[in-house]
């Protein structure tokens, strides 16, 4: 079965019938979703259910936090954290081992009820750990956690989908999700001019880590590339009302490839600021990624070992941020 091909495109999938319940019409959405997940690995999302306002209010958040001074944003720098919560500074990052750090800065949090009397039961995973907020910017916390709650239900809606394509029961995930160990970055990349180093580029060629990533772009600023097999380097530029969906390796080692984790970078040389978010969105910790019986055969024997989720996003990050 492939993976991945010499896509020149990336689809996109309207889900305005995500909720129908018609069998002809969810399998031909399943059927859209299989097609991108094993030829591109990418796919834009129209018809989502966010409304622009969320993003458009988010992104003045992101500009206020990334424009406070240096100082107050290493007060809560991520190393002074167990877990990777809070601010990355520029080219504390690389997500190229070749690459020279990533041009970017970030803000990363997870999971936490919207409002602080709510509580939802959770368990303590691997990743689990407090997020930390900018005391100087008290509204950026509540439009964050908005954004984050808004993304984490589309990415609940998928979930189903992914199993259908995958001939699996449509609920094969619900019980790995559970504590959906879903982080988000908020992320800066300044322009950059003239000669490009390709070793110092927004963020370096990579592919996402947990089963997928539901990826707000800045309208109107192209940066995002994807990587297909003839090895070219595709835009996937902003289109208005979408989102992007990318599969990450969790899922790619679960389905023993047969769901593609495509490699993509940003390069922001568009002259002005570019702002993103990325939710990366896993499974629980504690699940073991052991690849799923119908992806393997005798043609496609296993390629990975089993490991747990937790075990996995860890080395990764130890890999990529050095501590
Ligand atoms: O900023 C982007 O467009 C891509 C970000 C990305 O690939 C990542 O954070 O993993
Ligand atoms: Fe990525």
């Amino acid at each position: 079965m492939a993976n991945g091909s010499p896509f020149k495109v990336i689809p996109i999938i309207d889900l305005s019938d995500i909720a129908s319940t018609d069998p002809v019409v969810r399998q031909k959405l399943v059927g859209e979703i299989k097609h991108a997940c094993m030829e591109v690995g990418f796919f834009y999302v129209k018809n989502h259910g966010i409304p622009s306002e969320v993003f458009e209010h988010t992104l003045a958040m992101m500009r206020k936090f990334f424009d406070l001074p240096v100082e107050q944003k290493l007060g809560i720098e991520n190393t002074k954290t167990p877990n990777f919560k809070g601010y990355s500074p520029i080219l504390s990052g690389n997500n190229d081992p070749n690459g020279a750090g990533d041009l970017q800065e970030g803000f990363e949090f997870g999971f936490e009820p919207l409002e602080a009397h709510q509580s939802e039961a959770r368990e303590e995973g691997i990743m689990a750990g407090a997020n930390i907020w900018p005391t100087q910017l008290p509204e950026f916390r509540q439009a964050a956690l908005d954004y984050y709650h808004k993304a984490l239900n589309l990415g609940r809606l998928l979930f189903p989908l992914f199993a259908l394509a995958l001939d699996l029961p449509e609920d094969f995930f619900a019980d790995k999700t559970k504590d959906s160990a879903a982080l988000m970055r908020l992320l800066y990349y300044p322009p950059q001019f003239g000669e490009v180093d390709d070793r110092v580029i927004g963020i370096g060629a990579h592919t996402d880590w947990e089963c997928f990533t539901i990826l707000w772009q800045q309208p109107g600023i192209q940066a995002l590339q994807v990587l297909n097999s003839s090895k070219e380097w595709i835009d996937a530029p902003p289109i208005e009302g979408t989102l992007v969906i990318n599969l990450g390796d969790e899922l790619a080692r679960w389905t023993n490839d047969v769901f593609t984790s495509t490699v993509h970078r940003a390069i922001n040389r568009s002259g002005v600021r570019r702002y993103s978010i990325p939710l990366f969105f896993g499974t629980d910790y504690d699940v073991r990624l052991e690849p799923i019986p119908s992806c393997v055969s005798p043609e496609r024997p296993a390629k990975y070992e089993g490991i747990t989720a937790g075990e996995y996003i860890k080395g990764r990050l130890s890999a990529t941020y050095g501590h």
